[in-house]
């Protein structure tokens, strides 16, 4: 799976958050440049005739190709500041200024150093000091300090030893807590957040919102951990919106942790991105190029899964993020010709039942080949809504599950369709690696499966995730190797010769040499990184082969 970005960011006055588009996003740099300039000099604390006050850095860690604009519609936001290559870094192991357990996130972790915990927590061990709970007692593990500090201070400790366990929507309350700790611990990263985006005006106006935070954030830090008198109602809410807005999911997989980061935040939305970004060990997280980016141009990451459709996105952009995403993919009923929401219609038998305005969540579907066809948003939303839920239930390591759900579903669902390409995704991963499907197990109709659900992902992938992207990554790592079995099966039992055997070798040092290329541009003790130099030294063995097959040329 690749990482969902979760964020926003800065205080601005009055803006317009009702969309942008893209040819608002450019044209307003040259419209907007005073303005911008003067309400980054006011938020510098320049511009106001103190000529000897210390003059904060602008933005902490924005030290790439990159510099700062500003759009009535998106607010700040990053464009390049020279051209700037694929593959090349444009933010470096930024420093987290917060990082803690996800909203609502499982499984429970260590408050300390963030490992897994068994449940119930009332098995595991408790901070001596304020209760919450750690993986050992004394943990050394850096994140829980600050925290712990403040709930002393507040006097509601030692916390029952099994509250998080009675009460785990607590957990909620850990990481605004820890921003709001730096409010006197740290003033510099205090702060960064602080110049972050809350949306407090439009979160107020929605009570799920609203509401879901005073009681799970608000209350608890207030109310049970008796820290009214340091924190007011309006302090915790914004920190709520601010993390909403801004935070990054990271860490492991499964791990559930989230982090703001200063200038990374600044990038805004495309749901076909020009970057991708990867957190280190220690949680610093760098952001790189995927597509070469001229000079002038917004660097944008996408705030939501690229492998959803464009009602879902724009619904968890609206939701999540408080703006209406109207971006080129958004703004084509196509998306992009990938035809990822299409529904089959029960007329003619096209995939081409698509939205008649993908702007307009309301607006009708229709079948645009034989226009006999035509349902109403709500239906489509409810049909999406069941067949997601159906998808996202599936057991992670389920190949027979997906199998089955893509079977069920292909009489509705095109194999173009968002929901397959999920299930298309998880499976390419999970021939050759779940127990019982590891790739010298698989059958030669297996290997044939794996290659051809990477093969029909990739050219979807270049129009959704193009250049260097992850996802293109791990799935050019995956094809190599049901086309070597093959190929190597094939050719032991004389069905092909050898000058087969040579192209099938050159195409899987293809696969390894764009996967090792894109791949290695991760942190070096991530999973892609392990990918990125299995596949490096897959290649040497390979070109090894080739050469002793009697083809030396370099792929
Ligand atoms: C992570 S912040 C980005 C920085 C923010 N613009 C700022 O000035 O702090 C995300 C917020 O930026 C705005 N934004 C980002 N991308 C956008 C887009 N494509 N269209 C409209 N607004 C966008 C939205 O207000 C969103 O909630």
């Amino acid at each position: 799976m690749h990482r969902r970005h979760k964020k926003s960011g800065g205080k601005h006055k009055n803006r317009n958050r009702g969309g942008h588009d893209t040819a608002a996003q450019r044209d307003d740099d040259e419209e907007n440049r005073p303005q911008g300039e003067e309400e980054e000099a006011e938020e510098q604390g320049k511009g106001k005739g103190d000529a000897d006050a210390p003059q904060q850095p602008q933005f902490q860690g924005l030290t790439g190709p990159v510099e700062v604009k500003n759009s009535e519609i998106m607010g700040r936001y990053l464009v390049a500041s020279r051209d700037i290559a694929a593959g090349e870094w444009i933010l470096r192991s930024l420093e987290p200024l917060v990082v803690g357990p996800c909203q609502g996130g499982r499984p429970a972790l260590c408050l300390a150093c963030h490992v897994q915990l068994g449940l119930p927590l009332r098995l595991g061990a408790h901070c001596p000091r304020c209760g919450l709970p750690l993986c050992s007692a004394d943990c050394p593990g850096p994140y829980h300090a600050a925290e712990c500090a403040l709930l002393v201070a507040g006097g509601a400790t030692p916390l029952a030893p099994d509250l998080l366990d009675v009460r785990p929507d607590l957990y909620n309350a850990i990481v605004p807590l820890r921003c709001l700790a730096l409010r006197d611990a740290d003033p510099e990263k205090w702060a960064a957040v602080n110049q972050m985006e809350a949306h407090n005006d439009v979160r107020r106006a929605r009570p799920a919102i609203w509401q879901a935070n005073e009681q799970l954030v608000v209350e608890p830090i207030r109310s049970a951990w008796r820290l009214a008198s340091r924190f007011s109602a309006d302090e915790v809410h914004t920190v709520c919106g601010v993390l909403e807005v801004n935070a990054f999911e990271v860490g492991p997989q499964g791990c559930s942790v989230r982090a703001l980061y200063p200038a990374a935040y600044l990038m805004s939305h495309d749901c076909t991105p020009n970057t991708s970004h990867a957190d280190d060990a220690e949680r610093r997280l760098s952001v790189r190029a995927t597509l070469a980016i001229p000079k002038g141009q917004p660097v944008t990451l996408s705030y939501a899964y690229t492998l959803q459709g464009t009602l879902r996105r724009r619904q968890h952009l609206r939701e999540g993020k408080f703006f209406d995403c109207v971006c080129r993919r958004c703004s084509d009923k196509t998306e992009l010709g990938t035809f990822c929401s299409a529904l089959i219609c029960p007329k003619c038998g096209e995939a081409r039942v698509l939205p008649t305005d993908p702007l307009d969540e309301a607006s009708a579907w229709e079948c645009v080949a034989c226009a006999q066809y035509s349902a109403n948003a709500a239906s489509v939303d409810l049909l999406l809504r069941r067949l997601g839920d159906q998808a996202e239930a599936i057991d992670a390591n389920d190949v027979h599950e997906f199998e089955a759900f893509i079977t069920k579903h292909e009489k509705l669902l095109p194999p173009c369709h968002y929901l397959m390409l999920g299930a298309k995704h998880s499976l390419c991963q999970l021939y050759g690696k779940a127990a019982e499907y590891l790739i010298s197990d698989l059958s030669d109709d297996m290997l044939r499966r794996k290659r051809d659900l990477c093969q029909q992902l990739l050219p979807l992938i270049d129009l959704l995730e193009p250049g260097l992207s992850r996802l293109r990554g791990t799935i050019l790592y995956e094809l190599h190797a049901p086309i070597m079995v093959l190929a190597t099966r094939a050719f032991e039992t004389r069905s092909i010769n050898k000058k087969d055997l040579q192209q099938q070798m050159r195409r899987v040092a293809q696969c390894l040499e764009q996967a090792a290329q894109i791949l290695a541009l991760d942190p070096e003790d991530s999973p892609e990184r392990q990918m990125a130099d299995a596949a490096a030294q897959a290649l040497v063995q390979v070109n090894e082969w080739r050469r002793q097959i009697g083809n030396n040329q370099k792929c």
